[in-house]
């Protein structure tokens, strides 16, 4: 049995050394919108196989400095150099571990890891392979005992091991982590110093920010920002002290505000005068990079990942299975039965039903779509640095749900039909209700997920529900005809799927003959009301709502492409 968090692993004692990333920033300053000068002309030298510590007051800069070490944030002015050249597109040799969780909480934690694994490790890797990386990593973090744990139910340090253990799977070279140790108690914020320390002496550069005191004692060099965005100390940790001539860490906070800088101490591995092939084995990276996961591959795993974490998340179970239940009764103990009856027809009846089945159908596909992304926008942004695609992610999220949304549409229809709520038509109406339904699953799931994507956060998107529906309801033409209404009222009904949804089961059901011939005098009224709404074949509408589902698709996948590349800069809440 492993001792958690042994400051050595005896599982990565035995794999050959790795070389470090070494890292240069050379005059760097950086400008935030909104926030001005933020680093001020920043020049850092860190050697291979080091742990670095940045400190600095709330707001110097610590985070904007990471990520622009980590070349995720382009620098205003300078340069920022991995192995002496411009960072490149991150591949399995860079780690990064935001402030966020960047591993789902639904599954247990070895199958977490292994559904990492599949995104990061080579192409081509075998599953025994990556079943004894999963188990090699999570004995280096002393999880081992943890592994069959859900996520949800890790403490919060072990959780943060959990993150910095998908990082370790592809054995970087250089690791960057925004404060690791917040929310930790001291002892388990020391041992999770320990551990990096030991990644740190296998050759893993690592850069981590801190408000921790005694973290800045614990690595090899300590960079302390000024409230200007400037280093004010650079140097090893045993001399940070003496550098501002106080007795105690946190007393350099307090010199540092008060505008006090020291001599740059520039000990190995710190300062522009380290020498280009510093570092624990200096050799150069191999320039081979592993064949990344292709886009099918991507599909599939994310496709089998999604489906487990559906059924693994209580919330969502009960939502994908308990809303159709819900509203399927409801609509059920709404309508009266033999409103489509030829010889006593109930036409006002018959739209209201076409309407509720296109909103119903609606309904199931906004909610499902609705809290997909947003909830695990900081797993999507690191695993895009990894080299997950946004087109297969998006097909994935297709794959899982539209089975279940046509599960729910037809247990709608048949329902209704079984309760005499429907007519007693053939195969071809219904087949034409169940393509008209599906559609409208399909367009309203294509909105919520570009709903969801574009919110920073879950709850912005249970707000969006609402602001999304009520449209959906008052222009579908279903309670005032399109024809009845302003032609303000009717360009918006263009944008309406729902007003396809209900046109192109109306047309389907045949509610235009239904209301000309049958024995009901309200029906020629009522069809004088609704105009041609029912004149069309439903190929219209699903030819229309299909395109809605496309082009909502692709606005999704351009925000999220958008939010990814900016993604690591924005990623903490409200940014
Ligand atoms: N995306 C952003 N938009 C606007 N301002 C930003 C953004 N990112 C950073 N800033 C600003 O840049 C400054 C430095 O931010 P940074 O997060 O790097 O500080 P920090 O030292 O990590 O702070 P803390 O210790 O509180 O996390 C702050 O004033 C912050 O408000």
């Amino acid at each position: 049995m492993p001792t958690p968090m042994q400051p050595r692993s005896s599982a990565e004692a035995s794999a050959p050394p790795l070389n470090g990333t070494r890292i240069q920033a050379r005059s760097v300053s950086q400008r935030v919108r909104g926030a001005g000068r933020v680093l001020d002309d920043v020049s850092l030298d860190l050697a291979p196989g080091r742990l670095t510590v940045i400190a600095g007051s709330s707001g110097a800069g610590k985070t904007v400095l990471l990520q622009t070490l980590a070349g995720l944030r382009a620098p205003t002015e300078g340069a920022v150099l991995h192995d002496g050249a411009q960072p490149g597109s991150p591949g399995p040799e860079f780690g990064f571990v935001p402030q966020e969780d960047i591993i789902h909480r639904e599954l247990p934690l070895h199958r977490t890891l292994v559904y990492a694994a599949g995104l990061r490790m080579p192409a081509g890797t075998p599953a025994e392979a990556v079943t004894a990386r999963v188990d090699r990593v999570l004995e280096a973090l002393g999880l081992s005992a943890r592994a069959s744990t859900p996520v949800r139910a890790l403490s919060g340090g072990e959780r943060k091991r959990a993150c910095i253990a998908a990082e370790l799977l592809t054995r970087p070279r250089v690791l960057f982590l925004d404060e690791p140790t917040s929310g930790l108690d001291p002892v388990t914020g020391a041992a999770l110093l320990r551990t990096l320390s030991a990644l740190a002496e296998e050759g893993t550069t690592i850069v981590l920010t801190t408000h921790t005191l005694a973290d800045l004692l614990r690595g090899d060099q300590v960079v302390f920002l000024s409230p200007g965005g400037e280093v004010a100390y650079a140097g090893e940790p045993g001399a940070l002290c003496g550098a501002f001539g106080v007795g105690t860490v946190e007393e350099v906070y307090g010199a540092v505000a008060g505008g006090a800088r020291a001599e740059r101490a520039v000990p190995a591995g710190v300062g522009e005068t380290a020498p280009p092939d510093a570092g624990r084995t200096g050799a150069p990276p191999s320039p081979v990079r592993p064949r990344r996961v292709g886009a099918v591959r991507q599909w599939s795993l994310l496709t089998r990942r999604g489906t487990a974490l559906l059924l693994h998340n209580r919330l969502s179970a009960a939502v994908l299975a308990g809303s159709p239940v819900m509203i399927v009764a409801m609509f059920a103990v709404l309508f009266r039965a033999g409103a489509f009856d030829p010889a006593a027809p109930d036409p006002g009846s018959t739209a209201m039903i076409m309407f509720w089945i296109a909103f119903g159908a609606f309904f199931f596909g906004l909610t499902y779509g609705l809290l997909q992304i947003c909830a695990e926008l900081p797993v999507l942004r690191r695993e895009w640095l990894a080299g997950l695609r946004i087109g297969p992610y998006l097909a994935s999220k297709l794959t899982t749900m539209l089975p279940v949304l046509a599960l729910a549409d037809a247990l709608l229809l048949v329902v209704l039909r079984a309760l005499d709520r429907l007519p007693a038509t053939g195969w071809t109406t219904y087949g034409s209700l169940f393509v008209s339904s599906v559609l409208a699953s399909a367009a309203a799931l294509a909105l919520g997920l570009l709903a969801s994507a574009a919110v920073t956060e879950p709850a912005q998107a249970t707000l969006m529900l609402p602001l999304l529906c009520f449209p959906q309801v008052l222009f579908s033409g279903a309670f005032v005809p399109v024809p009845r209404m302003t032609g303000a009222g009717e360009a918006i009904s263009w944008a309406m799927t729902n007003r396809w949804a209900f046109e192109a089961l109306g047309s389907g059901v045949g509610l235009e003959s239904l209301w000309r011939a049958g024995a009901s005098p309200l029906g020629r009224p009522l069809l004088e009301s609704y105009g041609d709404s029912f004149g069309h074949p439903a190929a219209r509408g699903w030819l229309v709502l299909a395109g809605f589902a496309v082009l909502f698709l692709v606005v999704t996948w351009a925000v999220l492409v958008r939010k990814c590349r900016e993604g690591v800069v924005r990623s903490r809440a409200g940014r």
